[in-house]
């Protein structure tokens, strides 16, 4: 597969320059008896040329945190660097401009838009970047292929299927030289070997020189990842980058902040122990929201899918 992502054009120096810097992040929505605390004071950097995973519970943060990385939310404290660039303090224009520049962002919610086509929809970042219409038009037809809906360029998405306009929209973020793609559950709509194929073209993407954040439910999505962090209750409780297991998690206290807060409402209840998730309080959807432990667990005694570093390539 050799198109405009992977292309010298395309690239990103490759380095080890963080790309994305997490400082003691807090998030608070709501207020009084409706406050959540959805990121407790959250540290993360992820560096050119890394793909970094992020798992946990329904509830625990996770698209905060990938809201927070792409300057779409601010925190209530703490600092959020894009490049080396402080977010906080940015003017409106500036900070579109800084993620308009440097990110790539796929949405839960596609966000294409009705009016243009597939390669519109995919040329506009780069147009907005200020190169010519059919520079744009040529890298927006390479990255429709390098997602496998090259023949699709001319429909409207509202003439596409959920998992096609998904693609499309992928392609919108991968295309031209971002520094930093933002992932959220970018897989969802589609088969599994789609899916994979994509996970593919995000890896090579990073491999190329560019930082990827990706939340996935699927560990054998988090497996084409350098490292997976896992979050609980606006917390990180793990980041490694061998499979963890739910003993090694379970047997791990979940660090609590210095005021001491627990997070959560009742809504969202906060963990009492490492037994929690366990017990029940991990997720609002019923799951205890450990098995995608269950599944590492599994997959690193079978050894089929060789585990975070030795399944994807
Ligand atoms: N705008 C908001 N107003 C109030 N509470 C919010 C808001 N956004 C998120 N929350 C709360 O913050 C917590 C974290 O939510 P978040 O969506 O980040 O979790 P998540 O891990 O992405 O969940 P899921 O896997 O279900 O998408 C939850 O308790 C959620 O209800």
């Amino acid at each position: 597969m050799t198109t405009a992502l992977t292309s010298p054009d395309a690239q990103v120096e490759v380095g080890r320059a963080p790309a994305l810097e997490l400082r003691g992040v807090h998030r608070e929505h709501g207020r009084g008896a409706n406050r959540v605390q959805a990121l407790r004071g959250v540290d993360l950097t992820v560096c050119a040329g890394e793909l970094v995973a992020v798992m946990g519970p329904s509830g625990s943060g996770k698209s905060t945190l990938l809201a927070l990385a792409g300057g779409l939310d601010t925190p209530t404290s703490g600092e959020v660097l894009i490049a080396g660039a402080t977010l906080s303090g940015q003017s409106p224009k500036a900070l579109a401009a800084l993620r308009r520049r440097s990110l790539g962002y796929v949405f839960q919610n596609l966000n294409l838009i009705p009016a243009l086509t597939a390669v519109e929809n995919v040329m506009l970042p780069r147009e907005l970047d200020g190169i010519s219409a059919r520079a744009a038009r040529r890298e927006a037809q390479a990255a429709l292929g390098e997602v496998g809906v090259a023949d699709l360029a001319d429909r409207f998405p509202d003439d596409m299927s959920g998992g096609q306009q998904q693609r499309v929209a992928i392609a919108r973020a991968l295309v031209g030289p971002r520094g930093l793609v933002l992932a959220d559950e970018p897989t969802g709509a589609l088969d599994s070997n789609t899916g994979e194929a994509v996970l593919r073209v995000l890896r090579a993407r990073c491999d190329a020189g560019s930082a990827g954040l990706l939340v996935t439910h699927e560990a054998r999505h988090a497996a084409w990842a350098d490292r997976v962090i896992f979050l609980r209750d606006g917390l990180v409780v793990d980041s490694t980058g061998t499979p963890a297991t739910p003993e090694s998690l379970l047997g791990a206290p979940v660090p609590v902040p210095a005021d001491g807060s627990r997070g959560g409402t009742a809504a969202n209840p906060a963990s009492d122990g490492p037994n929690a998730a366990r017990d029940g309080a991990g997720g609002a959807d019923g799951s205890d929201g450990f098995d995608e432990f269950d599944e590492f667990h599994e997959s690193g005694e079978s050894g089929e899918s060789g585990g975070f570093d030795g399944g994807r390539r």
